[in-house]
């Protein structure tokens, strides 16, 4: 018998290592590593992933698995390989590794049903509960508690009547479709239509369509252009003359779009000089790293495109990862239109139905090219030829959740199994990718003008206390008031961009300043205009907004909304005659209406775009001619080693937007602290400076690239328990690393509280720690073991966010 070895979907530390089964006869050939079975735990049937196939084992009494969940692998040998990477690199449990390669779609779920024990009938048992078990119906669990059923059913179960079984559920079903298909040629067809009665005018009628259509059709669309019915198309395939089978059907999200087909352009010199060392790369399959630095609009697409179109007539496939915010209908129809229906694409507005659809087909082999947010960077290719990361520097290539990943760094393990190249593309490269470069570890490549030498737009940076001396206590500075009305005059098009990050919609007091904060979290409640709420985003604590101040009972109580709407209506006062389109999470909630509120600013139905981050990025639109900040300063003050890098990397990115095309264009950056080296140095757009003057901060702080961090969180709901294991853990640490380490902590973390569980941090800062990892699993070991106290610890390794 073969024996099957099974990571099991109990993500605990004792569970994290493979449980040997028996693989019974009837799934002996089914079997494979890659696929997901159910196998018996204890009392319980779950999931779990075949890791390997072998024929000995140390345990010596094993048990049979139940039966497979899959008829093929769903992870292939080299992402089964990936996951003991992942599992080794963020530390997480190898069940999060595994099923983070997966579409939402297959993660499980699993259902608990009380049924009737076999050969039982529902006369059996107590009239209180027959009626649920009629016809061998099961009762649902969750059910059977709401009802306050349960003792009746343990009791009826103890003696045997009914038992408890897990239904395992898989959320989205494959879509099919009937397809009909004639069963001979059309020779014969001819031959058996002429041969039916006089009378079965319907089923010449539908044989006739097939002379003329000997394809196979659907059956709804067969129905229709045959004008026939189901019972006529019935009786042709019990004839024998027609087949009639389920296929599985695609729902393609782009379904009623038409691509406009694009054809490559002829490289500028520029494009030229910085794509031979990619092709090159490609050609001799030599695994490289390159930095794409390019400034905005300077082409950089066209590079991705015209390496990938390389890559397909090599035979091999592309995955391209793209910042979920910029993946518009614009950046999609730029890939669709040169690679059409090669292309799948990831992202977070389809349905879990709809993204399983698109990984089947990467699945399956029918697509060359996969363009999605982080997650698609574990597509399952077997013959990837060439990854790209645009927006290189954006921070949610991270994920924050076990598997705590960097896609960049996946990226870089699978290029290398897979021998080529990863571009990593932007106009302002993280400073963890730039310094690599500099160290020839990454190639760089720079396009350092905007295509046919464009001007970049020119920037202006307005003093916002200078305005408020001057008396005018708007949003809107007098240049940027001037400008834009300068341009709804000459029907040009504008962008304001209104930074959210950093000060979320709270409620606050008036006169004496009052924020009101949740109960159960260090953190202020979130206004909601639906219903007049406020909610913890935290911990999903809600309130009505109080009528009056809790602390000192003023009236005054006022919500510092969103500030797209203040913007909007303000807007609305000063520049009546603006048709404004406004751009954020409250507009853009429904499928689809991101894309139509673009689609029409682009058919020029409206002079000003208002919105939040998602407006940053990607835009390309010819009659943008001003780009407006209107607070460049909310994200500078977090607390944040990376705020000024972010600062600067929004404020050029936006400002990008602008004169693309023919007509130049022009920023107004509006801030309280003109000073600030990043508001500066956006302003004249010196990625190279900014570059030398964070560098050096980050040097004196001991802050990345310079050093590497580690950041463990502790969490419990008694204070003083979390601040003496955290105490426990620094001084562990700081026993076992070298005195290049430095250890900060223990210290509250800037959300002190959240679920009412106190969280405490410490933040390790390194060099050169060869046993580092040992010492953090050594830390999770005891920990994760010894959850009876209630203690949670989690490591981040190479944290994006301190919080
Ligand atoms: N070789 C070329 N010949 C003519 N036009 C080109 C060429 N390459 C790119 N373009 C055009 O130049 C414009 C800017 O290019 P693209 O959007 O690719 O720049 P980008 O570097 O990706 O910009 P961003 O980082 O700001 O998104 C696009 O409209 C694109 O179609
Ligand atoms: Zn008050
Ligand atoms: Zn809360």
């Amino acid at each position: 018998m073969k024996i099957a070895s099974v990571i099991v979907d109990v993500p605990t530390k004792q569970t994290d290592r493979p449980f040997d089964y028996l693989v019974p006869d009837e799934w002996d050939e089914v079997i494979q590593p890659g696929m997901r079975v159910i196998v018996p735990f204890g009392p319980r049937k779950i999931q779990g992933f075949v890791t390997e196939i072998k024929t000995e084992s140390e345990v010596k009494q094993l048990r049979e698995m139940i039966e497979p969940m899959d008829l093929e692998p769903v992870l292939n040998k080299e992402l089964l390989h990936l996951g003991e990477w992942l599992t080794e690199t963020t530390l997480c449990f190898k069940i999060f590794a595994y099923q983070a390669m997966l579409p939402a779609a297959l993660k499980a779920k699993y259902e608990k049903k009380v049924k009737l024990a076999p050969g039982m009938k529902e006369e059996c048992l107590p009239e209180a509960i027959q009626s649920f078990f009629i016809n061998n119906n099961s009762l649902d669990w969750d059910k059977a508690l709401k009802n306050g059923l349960v003792s009746i059913l343990q009791r009826e179960a103890a003696k045997g009547f009914l038992e408890v079984v897990y239904v395992v559920k898989e959320r989205v079903k494959k879509k099919q479709m009937k397809v009909v298909s004639p069963l001979m040629s059309t020779a014969d067809l001819k031959i058996e239509m002429e041969r039916l009665p006089s009378n079965a005018e319907k089923q010449k009628q539908v044989l006739h369509f097939f002379l003329d259509h000997p394809n196979p059709i659907e059956l709804r669309q067969l129905l229709a252009e045959a004008n026939a019915s189901t019972a006529t198309v019935k009786a042709l395939v019990e004839k024998k003359l027609l087949s009639e089978e389920e296929m599985e059907v695609y729902r393609d999200p782009f379904e009623h779009r038409i691509f406009e087909h694009s054809t490559p352009l002829p490289l500028t010199s520029a494009q030229a000089d910085v794509i031979e060392p990619i092709l090159a790369s490609i050609e001799s399959e030599k695994h490289e790293v390159f930095l794409l630095y390019g400034v905005t609009g300077s082409g950089k697409t066209e590079i991705y495109l015209q390496s990938i179109q390389k890559v397909i007539e090599k035979g091999e496939e592309a995955i391209v990862l793209v910042p979920e915010i910029s993946l518009t209908p614009q950046m999609v129809n730029r890939f669709k239109g040169r690679f059409g229906d090669l292309v799948a694409v990831l992202h977070s507005g389809l349905s879990a139905g709809e993204k399983y659809d698109e990984w089947r087909k990467i699945q399956r082999k029918e697509v060359k090219v996969v363009v999605g947010a982080r997650s698609a960077i574990f597509a399952p290719f077997e013959n990837i030829g060439i990854i790209i990361i645009d927006e290189e520097h954006e921070t949610s290539y991270k994920q924050e959740d076990m598997p705590r990943y960097h896609a960049r760094d996946v990226a870089i393990e699978r290029a290398k199994t897979y021998h080529c190249p990863v571009v990593l593309g932007s106009a302002t490269p993280s400073l963890e990718s730039f310094a690599r470069a500099q160290k020839k570890v990454y190639q760089l490549l720079t396009l350092s003008s905007r295509m046919n030498e464009r001007p970049l737009p020119s920037v202006e940076i307005v003093d916002m206390r200078e305005e408020l001396r001057a008396g005018n206590r708007s949003m809107f500075s007098r240049k940027l008031f001037e400008m834009l009305k300068d341009r709804i005059e000459k029907k040009q098009q504008s962008v304001l961009f209104l930074n959210k990050r950093g000060h979320s919609s709270f409620v606050m007091c008036r006169d004496c300043g009052y924020v009101v904060n949740c109960p159960n979290c260090e953190i202020s409640l979130t206004y909601h205009r639906a219903g007049s709420r406020m909610k913890c985003h935290y911990c999903g604590y809600e309130d009505h907004i109080p009528k009056a101040c809790p602390e000192c009972s003023s009236e005054y109580i006022r919500y510092f909304g969103s500030g797209t709407q203040k913007v909007e209506e303000e807007l609305g006062k000063i520049l009546p005659e603006a048709r404004v389109i406004r751009m954020d999470v409250d507009t853009t909630g429904r499928k689809g209406s991101h894309e139509r509120l673009l689609k029409d600013f682009q058919d020029g139905k409206a002079d000003i775009l208002l919105g939040t981050q998602m407006i940053a990025k990607g835009l390309d639109f010819p009659n943008i001619t001003l780009v407006g900040v209107l607070s460049a300063d909310t994200m500078l003050h977090l607390p944040d080693f990376r705020s000024s890098e972010k600062t600067f990397q929004l404020l050029t990115q936006v400002s990008g937007r602008a004169g693309r095309h023919q007509l130049p264009g022009e920023v107004v950056i509006q801030t309280y602290t003109p000073e600030h080296y990043s508001i500066e140095l956006a302003g004249t757009q010196n990625y190279a400076f900014f570059y030398h003057r964070e560098m050096m901060m980050r040097k004196l702080h001991h802050y990345p690239p310079f050093y590497y961090l580690v950041l463990i969180t502790l969490t419990h709901e008694n204070l003083m328990s979390v601040v003496s294991e955290t105490e426990k853990i620094v001084n562990f640490v700081r026993s076992q690393v070298s005195n290049q380490a430095v250890i900060l902590g223990p210290a509250a973390s800037p959300i002190p509280r959240i679920n009412n569980r106190y969280r405490y941090q410490c933040l390790i800062k390194y060099k050169r720690e060869p046993h580092l990892t040992r010492i953090l699993k050594k830390i999770l070991d005891q920990y994760q073991t010894e959850t009876k106290n209630g203690l949670q610890v989690s490591i981040d390794i190479n944290p994006f966010i301190l919080m």
